[in-house]
This record gives C-alpha cells, sequence and structure tokens, in this order.
C-alpha cells in the first residue's frame, strides 16, 4: 500500500519529506467551497476528506492523505485570496490582531478506514501600515496562501508571535499527521529502507 498525497502543495509535499514519509504526491481538483456559517474546524476536516475521496478514486488501494488550511478572525474564513485586492483586505483585517490558522487532515483509504483531525495555532500580526502591506503583496507571495500571507517567507515579518505547531501554518501540522498515522490501522511502512 503507497502513501498518496492528494495535494499541489509544494509546502505540503516538502513537510512530507522533512518527516521522512515516502509518499507520491497526486493533487487533486476539489471543489473549495466552505458552506456558509460552517465553523472553521468542521470546514477543513470537510474539505481535506473532499480532496483524499477524489485521490481514492484514482488510488483505490492506496492510503490517501488530504489536507486543507484556512484563517480564521472573528467570524471570517479566509482562503486564498483570488485578487491583490482581495489579499489587501484580509492582511488589512489581520493586522495588529490575532487570529486563527486550522489545518484539516484526512487519512483515508477506499476499503473504509477514515482519520480526520484539525489542528490550530493562533499567529499575532504586528499593527502594519498601508505601504507595508501594499510592499508585501508585490513580492507576489500572498496569492497562493491561505489568509494571503506565508509564515515560512516574507510573511515571516508580519508575525509578532504564534502560538502553536508552526508547520501547522505552512499547511501540513506534521507531529500530529505522524502520530495518527502510526495509529492507523493500514499496514504502512513509515521508513524509507
Ligand atoms: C497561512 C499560510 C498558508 N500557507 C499555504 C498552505 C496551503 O498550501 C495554502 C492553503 O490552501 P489549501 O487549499 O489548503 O491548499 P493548496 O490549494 O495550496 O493545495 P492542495 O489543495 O492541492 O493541497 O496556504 C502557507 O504556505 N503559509 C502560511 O503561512
Amino acid at each position: 500500500m503507497k502513501i498518496i498525497l492528494a495535494s499541489a502543495s509544494p509546502r505540503r509535499r516538502e513537510l512530507m519529506t522533512l518527516a521522512g514519509i515516502p509518499f507520491e504526491a497526486r493533487p487533486v481538483d476539489a471543489d473549495e467551497t466552505i458552506i456558509c456559517c460552517t465553523p472553521p474546524e468542521g470546514a477543513v476536516m470537510m474539505l481535506a476528506t473532499r480532496k483524499a475521496q477524489l485521490a481514492a478514486e484514482q488510488f483505490p488501494d492506496d492510503l490517501i492523505i488530504g489536507a486543507d488550511t484556512v484563517v480564521a478572525a472573528g467570524k471570517h474564513i479566509y482562503g486564498k485570496p483570488a485578487t491583490k485586492e482581495e489579499a489587501f483586505e484580509t492582511l488589512s483585517a489581520l493586522s495588529g490582531k490575532t487570529h486563527q490558522v486550522f489545518t484539516g487532515v484526512c487519512i483515508y483509504t477506499k476499503s473504509g478506514e477514515r482519520n480526520a483531525f484539525c489542528t490550530r495555532t493562533d499567529v499575532s500580526f504586528f499593527p502594519l501600515s498601508e505601504d507595508e502591506i501594499r510592499a508585501y503583496i508585490a513580492t507576489g507571495e500572498p496569492m497562493d496562501k491561505a489568509g494571503a500571507y506565508g509564515i515560512q517567507g516574507k510573511g515571516a515579518l508580519l508575525v509578532e508571535k504564534i502560538n502553536g505547531d508552526y508547520y501547522n501554518v505552512v499547511g501540513l501540522p506534521i507531529s500530529q499527521l505522524v502520530r495518527e498515522l502510526k495509529s492507523f490501522k493500514a499496514q504502512i511502512s513509515l521508513s524509507k529502507e
């Protein structure tokens, strides 16, 4: 049984490699629309499960990992910005405040085993000036990232402090994932021999 990462995210691939998990990356084209008023924890687990189920159609004999990350602040849920203006609005809303980053992960086999979990990290931003936000957007970094920033890049300069797993913010709570995989019933080897 192979491990399939149902993801196009280069960050998730890097983190799987960092953890020493042997895997193949097979992106899926999932509808990432979140039903209105769904709490972020439920939304990310639902989307992670949707991605895993789609990949399982193509790889019915394998163990699939799907993941989804969103940023939540107050009642708002922020995914990847569609435009630079949306990135500006998102970063303005996060400026000077603490928000939550939720990543949902689903480990799934077509034979019926399923484990979905969600990890939360609190991230506090410094107050940001309009010029600072515009300069950051001009780097191009925000456009493919939930909440319109990447903590692993220049986005690190926006962050005053974090509470929780750093790798969860980058897109995969890798230590929790390794623990969940160990307790998963499927016969998988986590070593790369
Ligand atoms: C907050 C934050 C998010 N991100 C990224 C992680 C995810 O790749 C992305 C959130 O979008 P997702 O929809 O979770 O993932 P994706 O579209 O990149 O990849 P796939 O659906 O194929 O798995 O935002 C960072 O890289 N750094 C950060 O600091």
